[in-house]
């Protein structure tokens, strides 16, 4: 069967993932495209899925019966709508980080999920797909013993002036939310922000470098810097500290050379290089599920909990070191 897929946001990562589906990927075709911006929809068309029907509504998308399956890729404010018309709908739906905005925002959407009864949304949380981190938690599983600590970095070269404090923790620590409680196998109890002096390089409406600490409900600290003003690339770091032994992410690959009396290795500079594999990946995992009328990989209760947990490092980041709590609600069956 291929899998007939409707893309709403044909921005950048709606249209990378519009090439994925159509030149590397099998299984799977889009045959619909939808933006708010309906020129960004027809260049996407015209580059990469000539036969697909543009429509101007997302919903309209949704509801259309040569659609079997949708990708959500617009603006992180605009997914929960989207979300709910596909569950309305009874189609899969991929959505992209962040699930919701809010923590009630994703709660509607678990809501309507378990009370559809199947699983139908995947969200997208590439890095539980990377290579590394997929060693990384095979070691934490079978090998170092009893995590203890976690020591994480997250390294952006440079970010735009709109980027504000609060979207360290919405659009960047998300990632480190999700793939840590996911190695650990464990949920968050609190979390804490620390603010070091400003870096020179961060904006006037942003206070950058900050540190993450959060605490798991086994005990595990973990400590995560996000520095998203470090100009020299892009670098994700993940060490693990457990009862026998230490655990660390791999670097990517890169060419080592000894050159000019150095010794070096390249660092990446732009994030979309760094985890290219992986969403090959996801999108697979999404294709095949989506083949058999439901969804797989990291689910929407995954989406409610990082969106609980990105509220909670929000509100610490207001709160002068001190630790604000975070509790999560029983877990629907259909999640377990
Ligand atoms: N998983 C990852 O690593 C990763 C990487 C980048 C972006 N993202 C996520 O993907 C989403 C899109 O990011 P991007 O970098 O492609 O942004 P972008 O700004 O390049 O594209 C967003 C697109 O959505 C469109 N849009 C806005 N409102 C809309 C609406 N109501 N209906 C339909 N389309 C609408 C815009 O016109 C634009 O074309 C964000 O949620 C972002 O967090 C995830
Ligand atoms: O949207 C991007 C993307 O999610 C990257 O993976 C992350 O490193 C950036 O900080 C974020 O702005």
């Amino acid at each position: 069967m291929t899998v007939r897929i409707g893309v709403i946001g044909t921005g950048m990562i709606g249209r990378d993932h519009t090439r994925r589906i159509q030149q590397v990927l099998a299984g799977a075709e889009v045959v619909a495209l939808s933006d708010y911006n309906p020129d960004a929809a027809r260049a996407v068309q015209a580059d990469l899925a000539p036969a697909a029907q543009v429509y101007e509504k997302g919903e309209d998308l949704i509801a259309a019966p040569e659609v079997d399956a949708i990708l959500v890729c617009s603006t992180g404010a605009t997914h929960e709508p989207y979300v709910l018309a596909a569950i309305a709908a009874g189609k899969p739906v991929f959505c992209e980080k962040p699930l919701a905005t809010t923590a009630d925002g994703a709660k509607r959407i678990v809501d309507a999920e378990a009370a559809f009864g199947r699983r139908l949304v995947q969200v997208g949380f590439m890095r539980r797909y990377d290579a590394g981190y997929v060693a990384l938690k095979a070691a934490v599983d079978s090998q170092i013993g009893a995590p203890i600590m976690v020591h994480a970095a997250h390294r952006n070269p440079t970010v735009p002036e709109h980027y504000l404090t609060p979207m360290a923790i919405h659009d960047t620590l998300i990632h480190e939310i999700d793939v840590l409680r996911w190695l650990l196998n464990d949920d968050y109890v609190s979390a804490r922000v620390l603010f070091p002096r400003k870096a020179a390089r961060s904006h006037g409406k942003l206070r950058d470098p900050q540190v993450v600490v959060l605490e798991t409900a086994k005990g595990v600290l973990i400590d995560v810097e996000i520095f998203v003003n470090c100009h020299y690339g892009y670098d994700i770091q993940c060490e693990i500290v457990g009862e026998d032994g230490i655990a660390k992410l791999p670097e990517p690959m890169a060419i080592q050379m000894r050159l000019d009396a150095k010794l070096q290795n390249p660092i990446l500079t732009d994030w979309k290089d760094r985890f290219v594999d992986s969403y090959d990946v996801e999108l697979n995992d999404f294709i095949k599920a989506a083949a058999q009328g439901t969804a797989a990989g990291p689910s929407s209760w995954d989406g409610y909990v990082a969106a609980i947990t990105s509220d909670a490092c929000v509100a610490a980041q207001e709160a002068d070191g001190e630790a604000v709590a975070i509790s999560l609600p029983a877990r629907p069956a259909l999640y377990n």
